[in-house]
């Protein structure tokens, strides 16, 4: 029996990057948490202790900001240029895995008009991607996450089976609410990312409003489905939905009744949903999801 070293990656997680863009006295904002992880040869760092192959995590972090210097743009264009970077330019790095979530600022209205400069944080999503670079391709991973959604009828859950441990109601009339977490898998790099981002993101809300649901995991293939339709440079969409229990409250020991209007939205414990959506000529996906 040998122990030998297995799979290992390392980077700067986390950098939480902010930059001004000044046009003129009317500023924009862009605000990220980026996240570099590289793999390659570092055997050594692990068996021995050599560093000669390390590029310290608090490099990988200045160069973030010092790529942030030259504008940022899309935060997918971000990630590949930064992936792309260190794998160019350091011999023991073989893959770049380069994480982002943007978080939204909205501008404020000031005296009836527009600020210049002043904002306050938006919040219904983060807009997120995931770039890995292998030093000859590139594949690219946007997303959505915390987009949460509600609709308040036209959903249904019945026909389910009911063993000795049943006891859940059938209903043709539930809350049905979530936490979207989305991500798709382009099948290349050449894409207006932000054009993407904004239909698929229109085509995930309009699909889950948009469903009579019989249950979530039918919800959740009509939002994959619609994100493929409308976005042809997709090809793979993977959904993660907390199915955000809303249970009508009995208030009949108050003498009062209920016709769907009181519930107690319960955190814990809730249902899981999750499934990819795919084409089925999707080119392969190689290390874009590990
Ligand atoms: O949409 C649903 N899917 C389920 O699998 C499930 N299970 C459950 O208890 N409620 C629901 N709702």
């Amino acid at each position: 029996m040998a122990i030998v070293l297995g799979d290992n990656r390392y980077g700067k997680a986390e950098n939480r990057l902010v930059r001004v863009d000044r046009d003129g006295d009317e500023h924009r904002i862009t605000d990220l948490t980026v996240s570099v992880s590289l793999s390659g040869d570092l055997s050594d760092t692990h068996l021995t202790g050599a560093n000669d192959k390390v590029l310290a995590t608090d490099t990988q972090k200045n160069t973030v900001f010092a790529f942030a210097r030259d504008g940022i743009g899309e935060i997918e264009d971000f990630g590949l240029r930064l992936a792309r970077h260190f794998v160019g330019t350091q011999k023991s790095i073989r893959t770049a895995r380069v994480r982002l979530e943007e978080h939204p600022w909205q501008r404020l209205t000031v005296g009836g008009k527009p600020a210049h400069h002043s904002f306050a944080r938006a919040g219904t999503s983060t807009r997120t991607a995931s770039v890995t670079y292998d030093g000859a391709q590139a594949w690219v991973i946007g997303g959505v996450q915390d987009l949460t959604v509600l609709n308040s009828t036209g959903s249904e859950f019945w026909g389910f089976p009911r063993d000795h441990y049943t006891t859940l109601a059938e209903t043709k009339d539930r809350v049905l609410a979530t936490t979207v977490s989305a991500t798709w898998r382009f099948s290349g790099t050449e894409v207006g990312w932000a054009a993407a981002h904004g239909t698929a993101l229109a085509a995930l809300l309009d699909a889950f409003g948009g469903t009579h649901s019989l249950s979530l995991q039918q919800s959740l293939y009509a939002m994959g489905q619609r994100v493929l339709e409308e976005v042809p440079e997709i090809c793979e969409v993977r959904l993660s939905l907390p199915n955000k229990h809303h249970f009508l409250v009995d208030l009949a020991p108050f003498g009062v009744d209920n016709p769907g209007e009181v519930f107690h939205a319960a955190d814990r414990p809730y249902g899981l949903i999750e499934g990819t959506v795919l084409r089925d000529d999707a080119p392969p996906a190689g290390p874009a999801w590990s």
